[in-house]
């Protein structure tokens, strides 16, 4: 049984080219967003992957990342479910402004503490803790299932919701976690094993 599970973080969007916290603000694809997308799907159809079904959040740079990959695999009629608990870390205050002004108003290590602490929240938003609380129990009843089912799965999704994830599967600790970045437009493939850990990791590159 192929239990296939790819996670993909959107590609560039136009905020992380502004290099502006973008949490829920609903931003497009940059050029080269769009780019990243089609490389993904490319790579993954090269690999001789294939999928049954397709999750995503309810953001339209995760929601046209996956559209785009979808296209270039031919799987445009595969079922997609979206759902904001896959939604980017919601960024409260923080939202809409320049991450190198935040560093020269509040400082290099307390910006870097809102980014990549794991339990201190940005003020009025949600630390990692807070978004694995909503995003690890949607993909422990919702998608694990699926692919311990035999179902090939795919996760078009953000670099703090997908750290959730990748946390599980990958044995992460609160302090390694926070160093294990989500590169965007760069698929992350395992095999899970029946216990639902993982099996195998593909290495797409080789
Ligand atoms: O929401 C954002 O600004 C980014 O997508 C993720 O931000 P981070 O690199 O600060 O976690």
């Amino acid at each position: 049984m192929d239990r296939l599970l790819a996670l993909v973080r959107h590609g560039q969007s136009d905020w992380n080219l502004k290099n502006l916290f973008t949490g829920w603000e609903n931003v497009g694809l940059t050029e080269k967003g769009i780019a990243e997308a089609h490389a993904a799907g490319k790579m993954l159809k090269a690999a001789g992957l294939t999928f049954d079904v397709a999750f995503t959040s309810a953001l339209t740079r995760a929601q046209h990342t996956l559209d785009i990959i979808l296209d270039e695999m031919a799987l445009t009629s595969i079922p997609i479910i979206r759902d904001e608990a896959l939604n980017e870390r919601d960024y409260g205050d923080l939202t809409g402004l320049n991450k190198d002004d935040a560093r020269a108003k509040w400082g290099e290590e307390q910006v870097h503490i809102w980014r990549r602490s794991y339990d201190v929240s940005p003020p009025g938003g949600e630390s990692l803790k807070d978004t694995v609380a909503r995003t690890l129990p949607y993909y422990v009843s919702e998608i694990q299932p699926r692919v311990l089912r035999g179902e090939r799965v795919l996760v078009a999704a953000h670099g703090n919701s997908l750290r959730s994830i990748v946390m599980v599967l990958e044995r992460h600790s609160r302090d390694t976690i926070v160093k294990r970045e989500i590169a965007t437009g760069e698929p992350i493939v395992y095999r899970l094993a029946a216990d639902s850990t993982v099996a195998e990791t593909l290495d797409l590159t080789a």
